[in-house]
């Protein structure tokens, strides 16, 4: 399939692997995000996983609609969000609308993520980079009317998990790295748990993860044990000691330090939705 750009609107932004563009392309109505990659080899997937990539469909997810490869040139098709990423929205934006976000709009936020990655897993599809600069706003916030959907896209590192075989080569973001990731160990769909408690952290509190730390005393600390600080969620808002401390707990269920107590994306959502709930009686 090829759907080439019809029209070019405006640069959505740079990482390291693309350049995204706002485009049109013959054969979808709508405007879609054409992430135009550097290198051939940070296609998502190959062959039968750049099917697995393209057959996913979730409201949760930055869909894949096309993966295109054409002549020199090698693009990915996606929905496009135009909310900015959550990294851009807690901690770059100018008009710091994050800090005004209700506790109760960032746990939907954080449930939004933990449905998409319940949905990937169950296709036995393991991320490996989740974190805020990974997790999209569908549209943009307007102060005062919560947050919009959140939508969990990069799917390039994904790979599908083999029942067999864990994954052993390390890959991701470091301050979001799982202790099992970064000791090149075999790890597998609880590593993305541990690196959504981070991003979790970090959306309830507003603060970057280990902002202070190099990188290799980063990865000391997480393979030490060292993990985001209580004091930080603080930030949160007054939720009451009770909730507080629930949040924390679920947050600890995520970075545990043994793959095998962390919870599944599933029983994360669940315990998000009950506190959730809690908030809005
Ligand atoms: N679906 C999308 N809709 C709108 N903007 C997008 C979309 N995907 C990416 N962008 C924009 O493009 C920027 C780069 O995208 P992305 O972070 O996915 O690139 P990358 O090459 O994988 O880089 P990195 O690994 O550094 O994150 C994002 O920060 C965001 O501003």
């Amino acid at each position: 399939m090829t759907l080439p750009p019809r029209e070019v609107h405006e640069l959505l932004g740079t990482g390291s692997f693309s350049y995204v563009f706002c485009c049109h392309v013959v054969g979808i109505e709508d405007q879609v995000a054409v992430k135009v990659l550097k290198q051939k080899d940070m296609l998502p997937g190959r062959g039968r996983e750049a099917e697995f990539i393209q057959g996913l469909r979730h409201p949760n997810l930055v869909n894949v609609l096309g993966i295109v490869e054409e002549g020199t040139l090698h693009y990915v098709i996606l929905e496009l969000c135009t909310g900015g990423s959550l990294q851009d929205v807690i901690h770059e934006q100018e008009e710091d609308l994050w800090a005004e976000m209700p506790a109760v709009e960032r746990l939907r936020a954080g449930y939004d993520i933990a449905s998409a990655l319940d949905y990937i897993h169950q296709q036995e599809i393991l991320h490996r980079d989740i974190k805020s600069g990974n997790a999209f706003l569908h549209t943009p916030i307007v102060p005062g009317c919560g947050c919009p959907t959140v939508k969990v896209g990069d799917m390039g590192f994904a790979r599908p998990v083999s029942e067999f075989s864990g994954m052993t080569q390390g890959v991701g973001t470091l301050r979001y790295m799982a202790p099992e990731v970064l000791s090149s160990g075999d790890y597998g769909v609880s590593a993305d748990i541990f690196s959504f408690g981070i991003l979790l952290h970090e959306m309830l509190s507003g603060s970057i993860p280990f902002s202070s730390k190099n990188e290799a005393a980063l990865c000391l600390a997480i393979m030490g044990g060292q993990r985001p600080p209580f004091e930080e969620l603080l930030e949160i808002g007054h939720i009451g000691e009770e909730r507080l401390h629930q949040a924390w707990s679920i947050l600890q269920a995520c970075w545990a330090e043994d793959p095998d107590t962390r919870p599944t994306a599933g029983q994360v959502a669940e315990m998000i939705q009950e506190l959730h709930s809690s908030l809005c009686r």
